[in-house]
């Protein structure tokens, strides 16, 4: 679940008065998600998504997130735009915490996705590197290969291998990536957790990509290889769906062709963006009390991952 804050109906629609979207008819509490709190709004003239900022977000970045949504939307991506109240302002304060109004996108999160789906997938990503080139705001990526070893080396081998007994090898791993990650491939603002949850769609075409609160400056090449891991393996990282990750970076390639430089790091790159979601799960895995109301993420799926492109990246990008 991930609603954290209840909101009563008076708060909701003096919050709604705000706006110049009709008055409030209903606000349901939306189950997906880990990070914020999200209700689906409908007013007397449309329905929106409302949500509240909880984790991770540093509110000072809000303005960057909320400001990219308005940048890629109105360049015809299918990305929401973001209402603002009756001042202008895209967020507003509920009890000292964010809250932001946005357009609901139709569609809907795909579990076993096609190749043509992941061909589209690929395609839009691409679209987004080249759309979010121009835009004048400006975040650093603070989850990259340094922050993943950090990360593990504060949680330590004995609490790792509490985990799993494999996690602790993840340590030698991360300073490899570390040690090694590129530095001179190209950049854009980049997604950077293009998981299938972050992407609706009605049969084969992208209605939607959301969920932008990682959104950064880093190598789009990176961007890529983080779709290419969370899209391209079932649930638990076993097995490999090669049609994906063809039709992926096939997709991306028939709008942005990738230079020898970034196909040379993807296996690097791919081996980097698992070890960024072990490292997060592993730090959510040790910080979530096992009764709270948020299913907890299983490191090890990535691990998986990590260890099928360590085998099969060289050939796998070639
Ligand atoms: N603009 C939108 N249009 C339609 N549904 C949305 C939109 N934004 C979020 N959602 C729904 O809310 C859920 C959680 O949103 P998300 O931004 O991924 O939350 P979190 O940051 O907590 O992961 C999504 O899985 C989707 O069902
Ligand atoms: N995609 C990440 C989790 C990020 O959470 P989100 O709900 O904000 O997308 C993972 O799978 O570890």
């Amino acid at each position: 679940m991930a609603v954290y804050t209840q909101l009563s109906a008076e708060t909701l629609s003096d919050l709604i008065s705000h706006y110049d979207v009709g008055e409030l008819v209903s606000a349901k509490g939306i189950a997906e998600g880990i990070s914020n709190s999200n209700w689906l709004v409908e007013t007397t003239t449309s329905r929106f998504i409302l949500t509240m900022y909880e984790r991770r977000i540093d509110i000072a970045d809000l303005p960057f997130f909320l400001g990219l949504l308005d940048h890629l939307s109105a360049k015809g991506l299918p990305v929401p735009r973001t209402i603002h109240d009756t001042s202008g302002a895209a967020s507003r304060m509920i009890d000292g915490k964010a809250v932001a109004l946005i357009e609901f996108l139709p569609g809907v999160s795909i579990d076993n996705p096609t190749p043509s789906q992941a061909h589209n997938v690929g395609a839009v990503l691409a679209r987004l590197h080249l759309a979010a080139d121009d835009y004048p705001g400006r975040r650093t990526n603070d989850l990259g290969p340094d922050t993943s070893l950090h990360v593990l080396e504060q949680c330590g081998a004995e609490a790792l291998a509490r985990i799993d007994a494999e996690l602790p090898e993840m340590l030698p791993m991360a300073r490899s990536i570390a040690a090694d990650w590129p530095k001179d491939l190209p950049r854009s603002v980049i997604h950077s957790d293009l998981f299938p949850d972050n992407v609706l769609m009605l049969g084969d075409e992208v209605s939607g990509l959301i969920d932008f609160y990682f959104a950064c400056h880093d190598m789009t090449a990176y961007d890529l290889a983080v779709t290419h891991a969370a899209w391209s393996f079932d649930h638990d990282g076993r097995s490999f769906r090669s049609d994906i990750g063809s039709a992926l970076i096939g997709g991306y390639q028939s709008v942005r062709a990738l230079s020898v430089a970034e196909r040379a790091a993807m296996p690097i790159l791919a081996r980097g963006a698992c070890m960024r979601f072990i490292s997060s799960r592993t730090q959510d895995w040790i910080d979530t009390p096992t009764d709270a109301l948020v299913t907890r993420k299983d490191p090890m799926d990535f691990v998986r991952r990590l260890q099928f492109y360590q085998s099969n990246g060289a050939e796998l990008f070639a």
